[in-house]
């Protein structure tokens, strides 16, 4: 689907109702990531939250102790539920356990492929790595062929799209867009591009160029919940009308903005502040090489 470039990005669609969005997640019960992230920044995004489990972490800030997934069928009840009520108007994979509850999502996904989809590809330090193995051919073969975006930083998409890439020589975002490409989706937001010293390069690339390559100042401090804050800001934005190129900038100023503010509330890692975000367009960052053109988020299953 297209979505129009909107003149006020974080304005509801008409200005009447909160653009839904559906996020596809688990549980964290420490609040930095999962369903809680994906719910505190839609909402403070403006958007409105349909939050989707689809199992259950137990964690704190240090790390994942255990998880447990929902079946399958609980998963699409839930999802189908939400679609045949509420005027959603994007949706997110944040995580969805094993193959059957990615198989499940995928059916939703196809089913409503006139949204866009924002899938974003977590560290899964909490799996086996038969489970990692197992969890990146379905995402590879079920849920990229439907995606708009994906998300996730750049060593993780490298360990999962291009294993066997010269180790000497780290891919590009091109490198890994083509590689996602193949599968089928068309844009990727890979985070964390290697880069000198304290700046983190944040690259918006499809499999023919770079569309924009977004730098920020690396703040000190290990922090968890940024993948879902990050991927759940540009679903919402996308959801609000936003083009690709204004959600893109608008959705890493917002992550910058809740690490800026990290609560430091466990005896591990920061967690952003996702309540603490100034209007927007204050602090974006520059993006002077984005491109103007509106990108096309079509999920088109006919290339499959
Ligand atoms: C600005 C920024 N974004 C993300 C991270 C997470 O590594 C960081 N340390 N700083």
């Amino acid at each position: 689907m297209n979505l129009p470039p909107s003149e006020t990005p974080l304005a509801a669609p008409g200005g009447l109702q909160p653009a839904c969005v559906l996020s596809f997640n688990a549980n964290d019960p420490c609040g930095a990531g999962g369903l809680a992230a994906d719910i505190t920044t839609i909402a403070t995004i403006g958007g409105y939250p349909a939050p989707v489990a689809t199992g259950i972490l137990v964690r704190d800030s240090s790390a994942v102790l255990a998880h447990h997934a929902l079946s399958a069928e609980l998963v699409a009840e839930q999802a189908a539920a939400v679609l045949e009520d509420l005027p959603v108007r994007a949706i997110k994979l944040g995580f969805a356990a094993n193959t059957d509850n990615l198989a499940a999502v995928a059916a939703i996904a196809s089913d409503y492929d006139s949204l866009p989809l924002i899938v974003h590809m977590p560290d899964l330090p909490w799996c086996t790595s038969e489970e990692i193995d197992d969890y990146h051919d379905a995402m590879s073969e079920l849920v990229l062929p439907l995606a708009s975006v994906l998300v996730g930083n750049h060593s993780t998409l490298w360990r999962w799209l291009l294993p066997q890439h010269d180790s000497a020589r780290s891919p590009s975002a091109r490198d890994l867009a083509a590689a996602a490409q193949q599968h089928g989706t068309p844009y990727v937001l890979v985070t964390g591009m290697p880069q000198p010293d304290a700046v983190l390069d944040n690259q918006l690339a499809s499999a023919e160029t770079v569309i924009a390559s977004h730098k920020v100042a690396r703040l000190p401090g290990r922090f968890i919940g940024c993948g879902d804050t990050l991927s759940a800001a540009l679903c919402a934005l996308l959801a609000s009308g936003c083009s690709l190129e204004q959600a893109v900038p608008e959705a890493l100023a917002y992550l910058d903005a809740s690490l800026g503010a990290a609560l430091h509330l466990g005896m591990g890692h920061a967690i952003p502040d996702r309540m603490y975000w100034a209007e927007p367009g204050d602090d974006a960052p520059d993006d002077d090489t984005s491109s103007s053109a509106s990108l096309d988020l079509t999920r088109d299953d006919t290339t499959h």
